[in-house]
């Protein structure tokens, strides 16, 4: 009989686990850096953490089922992931990356070009045919993210993919889930050759790692990937591959309760006069190719106030919301990309790439989510970013719910 598969939340609860003598429910935590050998002639599975430990390889085919890859690697961070697939390269190679990458990623990128490793060439991936003509037979990758943080640009990632392996069939498209997960996107099922996501955000959802997480289907990039994670000492330490294995069976859940919470809080802000940036707004440019790429929408929007300086008064007058860089994790956040985790990207740059200073990004969590819109309307009153409006029925029941608070 065929083997039932089940829907990506069992897989993602029920991890495979099975070979442990004494029928532990929870797979053990392999806290050591070496394994003993039966014999000088006669070597184990395992020698040495740094080459492979079986706490990480439980994780490891966990993440590799829920993201439909044939292998999956765990390393140090999401910038790891990033390090050990620019090493793959060659000097001088050519990469296309897009122009609202994630800060670290551009920082990375820029510090490779500058060293002259690369030639890196940014461009809006929004405008696919702009891509479409930019790849030629001696690109190597193409670094897509989407939704992209924090502008929330959708890429078309399939037509993108399968130009590039029409033009040069060796072209490595890599892929950041980071704002997805898996849960949401399976970027391999659109021609991607290698997903990798910052584990640190969604995938643990505690804030209390950071990890980053490498899959393909392709066994040569496997093998070259797995080289460079031995060959360089960046595989995730035991004990956070454990942690990291905890966090990722509520991950379902999460992200459910944390889009729900996410499109009630675009609504209220959009309905109060925001502009806001959030795929699940029908208002969203791209809210179509968005929904044929994937199952929802995540949990980070951003929005602009028109001054820099209101924008930094609701940041600092929220509660509930912590100012804090990431995302993905079950309390929420707020923050101002181009102060925090953009800074990276120099004002010049930012400019140019239409990055608005003023912009606030909220990184929505499992909460309740009237707590959560109160908050942001208690602050958004006392930064005079609004004021109450007795015409508008919905914004008049929160604002005097807010005012009797105050
Ligand atoms: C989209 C995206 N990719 C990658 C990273 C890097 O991940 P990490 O912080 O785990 O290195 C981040 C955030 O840091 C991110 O937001
Ligand atoms: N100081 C850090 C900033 C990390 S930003 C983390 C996260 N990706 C986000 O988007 O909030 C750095 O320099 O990398």
């Amino acid at each position: 009989m065929a083997k039932k598969s089940y829907g990506l939340e069992t897989e993602i609860v029920h991890s495979k686990f099975t070979d442990d003598p004494h029928k532990a429910s929870v797979a053990p935590l392999y806290q050591t850096a070496t394994f003993k050998q039966k014999s000088l002639t006669e070597m184990g599975e395992y020698d040495y953490t740094r080459s492979g430990n079986p706490t990480r390889t439980h994780l490891q085919n966990n993440l590799a089922r829920i993201m439909k890859a044939n292998d999956a690697f765990a390393v140090t961070s999401g910038m790891g992931c990033l390090d050990v697939i620019t090493k793959m390269l060659s000097p001088g190679d050519e990469v296309i990356a897009g122009d609202d990458l994630y800060g670290g990623t551009h920082r990375l990128l820029t510090y490779l070009k500058d060293k002259g490793d690369l030639k890196v060439a940014h461009y809006d991936t929004t405008n696919t045919k702009l891509i479409q003509a930019k790849v030629t037979t001696n690109t190597k990758m193409i670094f897509l993210e989407s939704p992209t943080n924090p502008l929330i640009k959708v890429v078309d990632v399939k037509s993108i993919a399968d130009h590039a392996h029409q033009v040069n069939p060796d072209c490595i498209i890599v892929f950041d889930n980071t704002m997805m997960s898996p849960v949401l996107m399976t970027p391999l099922d659109l021609g991607v050759d290698i997903q990798y996501e910052s584990a640190t955000k969604y995938l643990n959802g505690h804030h209390d790692i950071m990890a980053g997480v490498i899959a393909t289907r392709s066994s040569k990039l496997a093998e070259r990937i797995y080289y460079v994670i031995n060959a360089t000492g960046c595989g995730l330490a035991p004990y956070d591959c454990w942690l990291l294995s905890r966090g990722l069976k509520t991950l379902a859940i999460r992200v459910e309760r944390q889009e729900q919470n996410c499109q009630r809080v675009a609504e209220f802000l959009q309905k109060i006069g925001f502009k806001v940036r959030y795929t699940g707004l029908e208002s969203h440019p791209q809210h179509e190719l968005h929904q044929s790429m994937c199952r929802g929408h995540g949990a980070v929007l951003s929005f602009e106030t028109g001054s820099i300086k209101v924008s930094e008064k609701i940041c600092e007058l929220t509660d509930i919301f912590g100012i804090s860089v990431s995302f993905g994790c079950v309390n929420s956040l707020i923050s101002m990309p181009c102060q925090m985790s953009h800074a990276s990207i120099d004002a010049k740059t930012r400019e140019e790439r239409a990055l608005p200073e003023d912009l606030i990004r909220l990184c929505i969590g499992i909460e309740n989510v009237e707590d959560l819109i109160d908050d942001l309307t208690k602050a958004l009153l006392k930064a005079g970013a609004v004021k109450i409006n007795s015409k508008d029925e919905l914004y008049n029941a929160v604002s005097v719910q807010v005012q009797a608070k105050l």
